[in-house]
């Protein structure tokens, strides 16, 4: 391709390693490609994520592709709403990094190691739920901030531990400080977690075409598919307090022959005793052809369970 196809990136350490990985592969293809820095109202504001609403750290670069300031758009699947955007298209979801979430605690603690009362930070309404199931008697403390801010609060000893996503620590080359990967029994990652979305404009056909040829990853479209389908039948913004993972599988067929199958681990908040949170949970398993399906059989069975008085746009 002749054109320089430019980038937009918010500024963060993040959004910047991420985009870098993409720019990098592109350019391996052969392409020209320029990154176009982009502040958007979330950088600026101090408010809690969830106060701020859906999707506000997106608007400012869909902007910004609408008008072609610029091309491409790379997200982190896990922080884009499930409606579509007129006029844009996911172009490819390279493959997914690691999507579990791990704990960072002061002396190499792991969460069984954590006295009771120890306090733990994390801004998310899923991994603040999950944690207070686990029973340990952790506090659990909101915060916000970008990944280092956050990591800073255990190294000062203002806090015993954070949790933050191993793709995130792992993009801004910070995962040797983790001190326990979370086992998805315990702690189910944000639908997504861990995967990018290339997006571009629908009508630029020429970027659509390099991008779906050279960085789409099947599997991984499959499998974020069906963790999206789950969360849009729940009608779960991002942050609201549900996980979801779903991962090929190896299966056999009524012959017995091995067949790829995805399987789906999911998990909601539902209201308990006395008002208390309690998060239900449900697996699913269904043909790699059926993604969407799947996450909607699996979202109604969480509903049958009692899912959904607290999930909602308004968290
Ligand atoms: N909500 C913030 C966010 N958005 C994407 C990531 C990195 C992980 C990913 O790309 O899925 C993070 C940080 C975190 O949750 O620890």
């Amino acid at each position: 391709m002749s054109r320089v196809i430019r980038i937009g990136t918010r500024g963060s350490k993040l959004a910047l390693a991420q985009t870098g990985t993409i720019a990098d592969a592109l350019r391996a293809t052969g392409v020209e490609v320029e990154i176009v820095p982009i502040t958007t109202p979330g950088d600026r504001s101090d408010k809690p994520i969830p106060q701020i609403g859906v999707g506000v750290f997106t608007s400012s670069l869909r902007e910004a592709l609408q008008r072609k300031e610029i091309d491409l758009i790379v997200h982190s699947l896990k922080d884009l709403p499930t409606t579509p955007e007129p006029g844009l298209v996911v172009a490819a979801i390279p493959p997914r990094a690691d999507p579990r979430d791990a704990l960072i605690a002061r002396d190499g603690l792991t969460l069984g190691e954590l006295p009771p009362g120890s306090t733990v930070g994390t801004g998310s309404l899923r991994r603040t739920a999950q944690l207070r199931a686990l029973g340990l008697g952790l506090e659990i403390v909101p915060i916000r901030g970008n990944i280092d801010t956050r990591m800073r609060k255990v190294a000062d000893g203002v806090l015993d531990a954070v949790v933050l996503a191993r793709a995130g620590l792992a993009r801004i080359g910070r995962d040797g400080e983790i001190t326990e990967t979370l086992d998805p029994i315990q702690m189910l990652p944000a639908p997504a977690q861990g995967a990018l979305a290339l997006e571009c404009r629908a009508a630029d056909v020429d970027v659509e075409h390099l991008l779906a040829s050279t960085l789409d990853d099947e599997g991984t479209r499959a499998a974020v598919t069906a963790e999206r389908a789950m969360m849009a039948a729940l009608e779960a913004g991002c942050s609201s307090p549900i996980g979801a993972l779903a991962e090929i599988v190896e299966d056999f067929d009524a012959e017995g022959a091995v067949v790829e199958r995805i399987s789906l681990r999911g998990t909601a908040a539902a209201e308990g005793e006395n008002g208390a949170v309690d998060m239900v949970r449900a697996i699913a398993l269904a043909d790699r052809s059926e993604a969407e399906q799947l996450g909607r059989t699996l979202a109604a069975e969480l509903l049958d369970l009692g899912a959904g008085a607290l999930s909602g746009p308004a968290q």
